[in-house]
Formats: C-alpha cells, structure tokens, sequence
C-alpha cells in the first residue's frame, strides 16, 4: 500500500520547495506536484523534512558502576516522537571484548528499536586482539572507533593507545570519534577539589574546564593529522575546543565537531541550583559552560566550522544520581536529550535567526549522513532514499515536561522550555512510528541495524596527499661527501 505525504513545503539541506512525497514500501519512490497514493498524510502547513539522525547515543550503556535508565524501546520510541528516525549508538567493550559486545548490543536493539539505528565502538585500550577485532567489526557495518581521552582508570586511551588504533583506522578507511578532555589533569583537580572538601556537583564543572577541552581536542587533531586519517570530536561544548577545530580545518586538516543541544542552551549556572539533585542530573562531560562558549558553538553552526548538533543522550534517574553524594567524581556522567532536540533547535535555533531552515536539517539530518556514510540512504528527500520522513509542524508547540515525556527517566534538564515546533508525523522507512493526533505506541522490533561502508574517497586522498608530501632522504653525490670520518 502507497502512501503520499500531501500539501507541505519540503525542506532539504539545500532548498525549501512545495511537492508531494509518494512512499512505496520502505522508499520515496517519487516527488512532485499532484501525487497520488493509497493513503494520505496530510502536511498542510508543516514542513516536510528528512528524519533527524542523533549520532551520539548511550543506550542500557554500562558506566561508572550502573547502566544508562532509557533502554533501547524507551529511547528509540522517544526519538520517534521528537522527529527522529535513526540514532548511532556506543558499544562500550568490557572484559568480553568488542565482538561479544557488538553482539550484545545487536541483539537488544533489534529487539526492542523502533526506528532504525547504527554503532560506533569504542576502543579503550590496545592489543593485538583489539587490532583484529576492529576488522570485524569493520565488516559488520561499524565504520567509527571512539577514544576516551577522559575517564582515566575506566576508559581513557594514551596518546600512544590512541595513535595505533587511528593508525588501524586509517588501515581500515574507519572514522576515529575523540571525547578529548585531558583525563590526567581532570583526575588530579578531581583529587585536589575534593581534598579541600569541594564535594559537590558543581566542583564537577571545576574539574574540566574548558581548557582541558581545548587541549586534548588539538592534540587528537595532531595524531589524527600525523596519521592521515580523519577525525570527528564528540560533545564539542568550549570555544578552545571549536577554535582548534577551526585552526585545524585552515589548514587543510578533515575534523568534524558535535555540540549537543545541551551545551547551546544549558548553562553552568545550572550546577550552582541549591537543589543537589537539580545540579547532580546536569552533571556530564564536559560540563555545561558560559553564554561566551554557547555564542562561539552557535557560530560555528552557521559559518560551518562546526557540523552536526547531537544530544550524547545518556539518562540516569535521580537515583543512580545519588550515588555520588558526598564526592562529586560519582555522578555518573551523562544527560538526555534525545526526544527535544530538533524542537529545541528549530525554537531556540531557526526562530531566532541562528539558523535557516535548510541549516537546520543540514545540523540535524544530512551532514551526519554524509560524515557518517550512510547518504543519501539517510538524511536525504529523493527518489530512492529510504522514506524516513517527518512532517514538522511550525505551530504545534508545547511546554517540555518530564511529566509528559517518553523517555524512562524521572526528569528533564529542559523542563519548562517552550517549544514552538513539534513532530506531527514520523516515518520510518515508510511506516508510521509517530502520530501526534493520537496516542502511538512503541514499535519494538520495527528498527533495522544500517551498516555503514568504510570511507574509500577521503582515505585515498589522504594516503596520496601524505604519499607525495613525505619527508624523503637527500639523495647525495659520494663525491659530496665527506671523507675518512
Ligand atoms: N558525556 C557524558 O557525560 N556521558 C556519556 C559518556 C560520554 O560520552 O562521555
Ligand atoms: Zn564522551
Ligand atoms: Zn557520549
């Protein structure tokens, strides 16, 4: 059975224009004017755009002693709702090993996603196993290796750990993802605030600030640039962090930067609520900064040093919450986001002037797509894309409240914020996983794994660019030699 999206204006990355969109099976199999199908979603006065992609999601991910509260149904049900149709989760390898951690994650999120979704693997150490496992995993449609350079003593990676693995990358034509925070100077402040009794949450905020960003953001683009592979930094939150992917980007360097919605609109002043559950469930890293690094994150959306808006979605109740009353390095790290992020962005993004429309699916949808290899499957309107597709209504706004959330989670860090834009209908591959006009329901097992190809253009360029441009020895004339030394 046909369907066609009827009377909106499309919006793309590139233009905004009026047509129908027929969907047959899982595809758009045409757009123009005046389509017919067998049922009709009406898009009269809404936009109609490709369906967001969050690339950066914690999904049942076990961290600092717990697991991250949005399960798989919860979360991906969430994301339908707020208008989005695919997300890129972490697998985060413990003693089992990558495989068997691909295979874990695999298995819930097929079970229980209702949209469809992708994986990044992390690699938090280096063997010769791990250098194997990583072609495995290359082969199921894994394409991007995340480092820790934060987290010492759990996940972090070395700067040696760290060359090899972008070094295997390279090898592979795999995308290395940083969180680049310098975890040696953030475990010593961590010891020095709380030897003088700075327990709280906010000394969390103290113990990262934004130059240990900045640092380690400019020393994973220098390996990546000495290896000649790509580089994509997660939870760019500070203006060092974005003004070293700049300078880099000048000269010629390929580095990606992911400011959440978070970091835009959420700032430090959030640490200082006298309520300690109120500034514990804000705690992630990096931490929430000033109006100065927000301003700098905006800019670099428009003027296009800066890529992709994700959330880095990772929900702890307030009770997992609790686990670090009294020492702050505890709070498990990690906030949500993942349901209002595209409204968030329209309102607070778009209706101010900070983004054209077509920049805001770019932020949201296209760009990931094509960083993350799987354009123009995803993040694209044409012919032959798969019909993940949202009509976005301009004038239905809300209030956001946990009280009314899909998420599992007992709060939200935007309680309270106005959106003016919400998702009227999603589909994912062409089926109808969100309707706001009555109550839908989750859909487990209706999301489909997307395995992403490794990265053959920009890993030839690279290796030629470096091929011709490496250093050579002199060849020298014997007879210009010194002699008898
Ligand atoms: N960001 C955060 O605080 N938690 C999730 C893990 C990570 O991405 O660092
Ligand atoms: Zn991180
Ligand atoms: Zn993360």
């Amino acid at each position: 059975m046909s369907k066609v999206i009827k009377g909106g204006t499309i919006v793309a990355a590139d233009r905004s224009y009026e047509a129908d969109i027929l969907i047959e099976g899982d595809t758009i199999a045409a757009i123009g004017p005046g389509l017919k199908g067998d049922e009709v979603i009406d898009a009269e006065g809404a936009y109609v755009i490709p369906g967001g992609i969050d690339p950066h999601t914690h999904l049942q991910m076990p961290f600092m002693g717990t697991e991250t509260a949005e399960t798989w149904e919860s979360g991906t049900f969430a994301a339908a709702s707020g208008g989005t149709t695919m997300v890129v989760d972490f697998v985060i390898p413990g003693d089992e090993g990558m495989i068997a951690a691909l295979d874990t994650w695999e298995e819930r999120a097929a079970r229980q996603a209702s949209i469809d979704y992708g994986f990044h693997m992390a690699v938090t150490g280096w063997s010769q196993q791990i250098f194997q496992d990583m072609g495995t995993v290359v082969g199921r449609g894994v394409n991007t290796f995340k480092h820790f350079m934060a987290y010492k003593g759990a996940l972090m990676v070395n700067d040696d750990e760290m060359h090899a693995s972008f070094t295997r990358c390279a090898e592979l034509g795999a995308l290395p993802l940083v969180h680049a925070e310098n975890g040696d100077l953030i475990a010593s402040l961590q010891q020095k605030f709380m030897a003088e009794g700075n327990s709280g949450p906010e000394a969390h905020a103290y113990s990262r600030p934004p130059e240990v960003e900045g640092e380690a953001t400019n020393r994973a683009i220098v390996i990546a640039d000495a290896v000649g592979v790509p580089v994509y930094i997660v939870h760019t939150s500070s203006e060092e962090a974005h003004e070293a992917i700049r300078r880099a980007r000048q000269k010629g360097i390929r580095v990606w930067g992911e400011p959440l919605v978070q970091h835009l609109l959420l700032d430090e002043s959030e640490y200082a609520n006298p309520n300690w559950d109120h500034a514990a469930q804000r705690v992630m890293s990096p931490p929430f900064r000033d109006k100065k690094h927000q301003d700098s994150l905006w800019a670099g959306l428009a003027a296009g040093s800066l890529h992709v808006v994700a959330t880095d979605h990772c929900a702890f109740t307030t009770e997992q919450k609790r686990m670090g009353m009294g020492d702050f390095t505890k709070i498990p790290n990690g906030t949500g986001g993942l349901e209002d992020r595209l409204s968030l962005l329209w309102t607070y993004g778009v209706e101010k002037g900070r983004l054209t429309p077509n920049e805001f699916v770019a932020v949201t949808s296209t760009n990931i797509a094509q960083i993350l290899n799987v354009y123009p499957r995803k993040g694209a309107l044409i012919p032959g894309a798969d019909a993940d597709i949202v009509v976005w209504d301009p004038k239905a706004g809300k209030t956001i409240k946990a009280a009314t959330q899909k998420s599992a989670i007992d709060y939200n860090v935007f309680e309270g914020f106005e959106v003016s834009a919400t998702a009227r209908y999603t589909l994912s591959r062409g089926a109808l996983v969100w309707d706001s006009t009555s109550q839908s329901q989750p859909q487990p097992g209706r999301g489909a794994h997307v395995g992403r190809p490794t990265y053959q253009a920009v890993g030839r360029a690279l290796s030629t660019w470096k091929e011709l441009v490496a250093p050579r020895p002199v060849l020298r004339d014997p007879k210009m030699m010194p002699i008898g030394v």
